[in-house]
């Protein structure tokens, strides 16, 4: 899988990609990630990406030019790869749509607009608009990131324990159930008697109780398409 980022500001995806599961996945060769600052495909002297909004309004518009040429210049290589504007107008970032990319791009322009927007005309030169929630970023680098480090997790072998990735909430439809380690007593805070007990049949129904209760509690949305099972252990917690 690889992913190309357009960006004013590569040194945040440089740094972050650095660390942990991605780090490792870079290493592995399973992912290759390369950035692109925008303002070596401007043709000024000032490397100007941003101007005044026609029509009037606060703040600066990203200039299309930039993109444009730096859109180009990978589609140079005729290869196939999913354009995606990272965006608070697109649609909403899941973990469905994780899957879906991992699934069906071999590779992937995240494209980060910053300040109060980007030239609308942008637009039709990607594939898809992505939100991965309801608030206001400064750019769409931490959306970037966000894309990355989930689909990346679901790449066979990005992660040392695969289970992690199939345990991982939202992949089951609820939430994660609670997560103790050493020690057993913190300050009187004491770890559940059935986590030390050994017998997993048990542990395992107390893990999907805590997940349905968490669920129940924080996201009663998520709680659809649920097993018989699941919907039993759901109508004894209400
Ligand atoms: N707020 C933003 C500003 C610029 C680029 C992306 C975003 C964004 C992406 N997902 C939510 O917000």
């Amino acid at each position: 899988m690889k992913f190309e980022v357009l960006t004013i500001f590569p040194e945040i995806i440089e740094c972050y990609i650095k660390h942990g599961v991605l780090g490792k996945a870079l290493n592995k060769g399973i992912v290759e990630v390369k950035v692109y600052n925008l303002r070596d495909f401007t043709s000024d002297k000032h490397k100007k990406v941003d101007d005044y909004p026609y029509g009037g309004g606060a703040g600066m518009v990203m200039q299309i030019e930039p993109f444009y040429n730096a859109i180009m210049h990978l589609k140079a290589d005729e290869k196939p790869r999913k354009l995606v504007l990272l965006s608070p107008q697109g649609r909403k970032f899941t973990q469905k749509l994780a899957q879906k990319f991992m699934e069906e791009s071999k590779a992937m322009v995240l494209i980060c607009g910053r300040y109060e927007g980007i030239d609308e005309r942008v637009k039709a030169f990607v594939d898809e608009e992505v939100s991965i929630g309801d608030y206001v970023l400064s750019g769409g680098e931490l959306a970037a990131l966000v894309i990355i480090d989930s689909v990346v997790r679901l790449i066979p072998g990005a992660l040392g324990d695969e289970l992690s990735a199939v345990e991982d909430s939202f992949m089951k439809g609820f939430l994660d159930y609670p997560h103790y380690t050493r020690p057993e007593d913190f300050k009187g805070m004491k770890v559940p008697e059935v986590l030390l007990s050994g017998d997993h049949k048990k542990i395992a129904l107390w893990r999907k109780r805590q997940a349905l209760k968490n669920t129940l509690k924080n996201r009663p949305d998520l709680l659809k398409n649920l097993s018989p099972e699941d919907m039993r252990i759901l109508k004894e917690l209400c």
